[in-house]
């Protein structure tokens, strides 16, 4: 991507850090520890952060935005032949308006199906992940109903796993004090990673204010860490990491992606990079409101997990003398499984 995609005035769109990966190259290199050092700090500091100069092709980014919008076009019907199995876990194919919902950390199922009467997330989804997997088969709408979707979703979701191999992963490393270069990628193997097409429709802004309906709840990702792609609507949110409870709006900003840190890798860390809440509202007023109309938005994330057989304890650097280790070590597909059946 050209460097001079992002625009100058980023920083003041947003109060969230913007790392710019433009000289990270192969992460070899001293300015490669600098990006590192920023980026792990905003990790530890914030849990999101911009990333600008992913070296991913824009028109991967544009392509795969405009297959989600015929997707979401085709009738319900067709939609539904690629269902989402009934198992939270099966995270893959269609989810029509109101079958998932969002929750935090709620696992009691009385709690949760009060939680599901009450707010609506006005979304619908598609999910898809690595098509070599075994443990999981992607679950495709047929050729003849859209034509090279799954041919074009496949290639977008080996272009996010070639940015999680070649940038994220290195730089977390690389980043982490007393964390050795390298360290995550032998438990990012088998690409046990997640692509979400999501849309929410359009609707009277009515229905938005009064609270009948809702983007997503303040939730956090469950994972390593997230991706994520979005259109020009606006509307997410960010929890303040100095005001707990005050969301501040990440926009979306030409030329970046926003990268979260997960639960699991919070816990991973003991608790030293923030795995911190985010939502999707109506969006600012000045983009989003047309003649009482909160327009529809499009976003894509790329949930990144651990390989599921493998065990993580404390990682190293992230425990000490004066830093005990409060978890026991943990099995990755365990602990994913547990978050993933609370949201169906
Ligand atoms: O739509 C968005 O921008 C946010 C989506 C999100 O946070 C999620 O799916 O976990
Ligand atoms: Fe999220």
């Amino acid at each position: 991507m050209d460097k001079t995609c992002v625009p100058l005035n980023a920083e003041a769109e947003t109060s969230l850090p913007i790392i710019d990966f433009a000289n990270f190259g192969d992460g070899t290199s001293v300015e490669a520890k600098e990006i590192a050092e920023k980026f792990y700090a905003a990790c530890r500091d914030v849990g999101f952060a911009y990333i600008a100069n992913t070296g991913i092709p824009q028109h991967a980014i544009d392509g795969m935005f405009e297959l989600c919008a015929k997707f979401f076009d085709l009738p319900t019907e067709i939609k539904q032949k690629a269902p989402h199995p009934p198992e939270g876990w099966k995270h893959r194919g269609y989810s029509g308006v109101g079958v998932e919902q969002v929750s935090q950390m709620v696992f009691d199922p009385n709690e949760l199906a009060d939680i599901r009467s009450k707010a609506l997330d006005f979304k619908e989804s598609f999910d898809f992940g690595n098509e070599d997997s075994t443990r999981l088969q992607n679950i495709w709408p047929p050729e003849e109903d859209l034509p090279g979707f799954r041919e074009q979703a496949v290639a977008f979701f080996k272009v996010c796993r070639e940015f999680q191999t070649s940038k994220i992963l290195p730089a977390l490393a690389l980043g982490m004090p007393g964390v050795p270069a390298g360290f995550f990628d032998q438990y990012h193997q088998q690409a046990d990673n997640q692509v979400r097409l999501l849309h929410y429709p359009g609707a009277p802004a009515e229905a938005f204010l009064s609270g009948e309906k809702g983007r997503i709840n303040a939730h956090t990702d469950f994972g390593t860490c997230t991706v994520l792609f979005q259109d020009d609507c606006g509307g997410l949110e960010v929890e303040s990491p100095h005001e707990p409870g005050k969301f501040i709006p990440a926009p979306p900003i030409p030329g970046t992606v926003v990268f979260n840190i997960g639960d699991f890798l919070m816990r991973w860390s003991n608790d030293t990079l923030k795995s911190t809440l985010h939502r999707v509202r109506v969006p600012p007023q000045k983009d989003g409101v047309a003649g009482g109309m909160i327009r529809e938005r499009f976003s894509i994330p790329y949930f990144m997990g651990a390989d599921r057989d493998k065990v993580v304890d404390c990682l190293p650097g992230c425990f000490g003398p004066n830093k005990p280790k409060r978890y026991e070590p943990i099995n990755a597909g365990q602990y994913i499984n547990m978050r993933l059946n609370a949201t169906y």
